[in-house]
């Protein structure tokens, strides 16, 4: 896993690699924003391009006059500096950079505080006023050039971090932030980069590696943690030879109502396809035709509105409920018997969250390790409304520990909360997936998962990072505009092939 750092983190990572590389603040600074140009020289080759560099007196600046001066080097020819000259303070690093620039043949202009804002016509922007060091909201003269860049066509480049922006903790609503097309930010992604509050600030970023020493990182046991390739690559099991069905276990779906068979069939199949070794789909009598037509290796356990059902609870070694169940009395008696009778963990989605939601009560029923897998409206219902993700973060951290379950917070970043405080971002998914019944799917997944014994915690963060690379395979090579529910869960065996390749 990455460790994700807040700006304070940052700064002890950064004090301990210049003591402990050992290496000068200001050759790491050189470090940073050659990575920075390295990455910038492919993405804006044309060496006539016009380019103002808007820096700061502190280290974010520093880097800006670094970054001026590497691409001077490399040959651009249009460059313009402008600091930002709005506190007598600079930090030494800037000073140096400073002193190394005034020897080129750049124009530097100072803006002064109050000074009317000159017409700007560069083509690029690369903002390097304010990074990690931010501790306020932006006002005054650092505001009013936010706006003024904000109102600029140029394309706009953040060095580290888009000025006016936390790198974590709570956003003030309506901050002024310049809104950069790119950020690249150094060693990972910001914390705030990946909830969606950062969405209107932060088109996409890129992370460029500064060396900030690993061991110092890890030691940090960062609650925080991005969730990539290498992890699942280490969850994920291999099969072998004479294992059988009952290997992979039994898994059992409760979902879908006549007219919401499509939830159960999606959940069922994705359990089917994610590999249980046994998949029995809790249907209504309506929906077997359904079923056996579109799946015939699922099982079915048939429901009817007014009958008692008889479920031999032993039969499963995982239970999901939730998909397009409705919240009629027969999906509250089920939920109750799943609680009442299944003493594994079990996988709550959808209808099954907004029973617990208005049936508190049953929430401190829930088989330890369960999984709960709300969106974010879902999530409100069952933990109250929130101004912000960050405070939404927090209620999921303290709530999955007081409960003793694992939260998954579907978004773009879902999010994977532990009850031993661990908040795991996953870094798979797309805009393409943005349909309806992709959370169907992910429960089956899940659930999938469970029945073949993964522990909650992994099925969790493996079932997740699954069910976005199933997502990034279909759509990223074609760029396909949309991919359906149906195309990710027949795709989960070959992406779940391709991780033990
Ligand atoms: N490991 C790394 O990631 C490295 C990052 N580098 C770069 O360093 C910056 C962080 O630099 P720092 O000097 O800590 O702070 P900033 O440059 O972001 O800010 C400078 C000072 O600005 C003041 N400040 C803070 N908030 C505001 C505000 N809202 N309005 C006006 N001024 C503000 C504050 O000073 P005070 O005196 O006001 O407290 C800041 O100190 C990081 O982002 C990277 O770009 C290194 O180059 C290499 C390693
Ligand atoms: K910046």
């Amino acid at each position: 896993m990455l460790p994700l750092l807040t700006a304070q983190q940052i700064r002890e990572a950064d004090a301990y690699t210049i003591s402990n590389e050992p290496v000068s603040s200001i050759d790491l600074m050189e470090r940073a924003s050659k990575a920075f140009v390295g990455w910038f020289v492919n993405h804006y080759p044309d060496r006539k391009e016009s380019i103002a560099v808007y820096c700061g007196s502190g280290n974010n600046g520093g880097d800006g006059l670094a970054i001026s001066r590497m691409l001077f080097e490399h040959g651009y020819t249009q460059l313009d500096v402008k600091i930002a000259s709005y506190s007598n303070r600079s930090t030494a690093d800037f000073d140096t950079n400073l002193a190394r620039l005034i020897q080129l043949a750049i124009p530097i202009t100072a803006l002064l505080p109050g000074e009317d804002l000159l017409q700007e016509n560069a083509a690029i922007i690369i903002d390097a006023l304010l990074g990690t060091g931010l501790n306020k909201a932006l006002s005054g003269d650092y505001e009013k050039l936010a706006k003024f860049i904000n109102g600029l066509s140029a394309g706009k480049v953040a060095v580290d971090i888009p000025t006016g922006f936390f790198a974590d903790g709570e956003m003030p609503v309506d901050a002024p932030v310049i809104k950069a097309d790119v950020v690249i930010s150094f060693q990972q992604p910001k914390i705030n980069f990946l909830l969606p509050d950062s969405a209107k600030y932060v088109d996409c970023w890129q992370t460029v590696n500064i060396g900030l020493s690993e061991t110092f990182t890890n030691s940090l046991d960062s609650p925080y943690q991005f969730l990539e390739e290498k992890d699942a690559r280490a969850l994920i099991k291999p099969r072998h030879h004479f294992s059988n069905k009952g290997t992979y276990g039994h898994a059992f779906i409760i979902a879908g109502e006549a007219e919401t068979m499509g939830a159960a069939l999606l959940s069922s199949s994705a359990c089917l396809y994610a590999g249980a070794g046994l998949t029995t789909a809790c249907i209504p009598q309506a929906g077997l035709f359904a079923l056996n037509s579109s799946h015939p290796e699922i099982m079915a356990v048939l429901r009817q509105d007014d009958e008692q059902l008889n479920i031999e609870w032993d039969k499963y070694t995982a239970v999901g409920i939730g998909p397009g169940l409705g919240k009629k009395a027969i999906a509250l008696q089920l939920l109750s018997d799943v609680l009442e009778r299944f003493c594994n963990p079990i996988v709550a989605d959808a209808d099954a969250l907004n029973l617990l939601a208005e049936n508190p009560i049953l929430l401190k029923k829930l088989p330890a390790e369960s999984i709960l897998t709300p969106h974010m409206k879902e999530f409100d219902r069952l933990f109250g409304e929130h101004n912000n993700w960050w405070q939404r973060m927090q209620t999921a951290r303290v709530k999955a520990a007081e409960l003793g379950i694992n939260i998954v917070l579907k978004n773009d970043y879902t999010l994977i909360i532990t009850p031993h405080g661990k908040v795991y971002f996953n870094s798979t998914s797309n805009p393409a997936m943005a349909t309806g019944g992709m959370g169907d799917v992910l429960t089956g997944i899940i659930t999938s998962l469970i029945a073949q014994k993964y522990q909650p915690e992994e099925a969790c963060l493996l079932g997740v990072y699954i069910h976005g690379k199933a997502g990034d395979e279909l759509a990223l090579p074609d760029r396909a505009y949309v991919v359906t529910p149906t195309q990710i869960a027949n795709r989960l065996p070959a992406t779940m092939a391709k991780l033990l390749a």
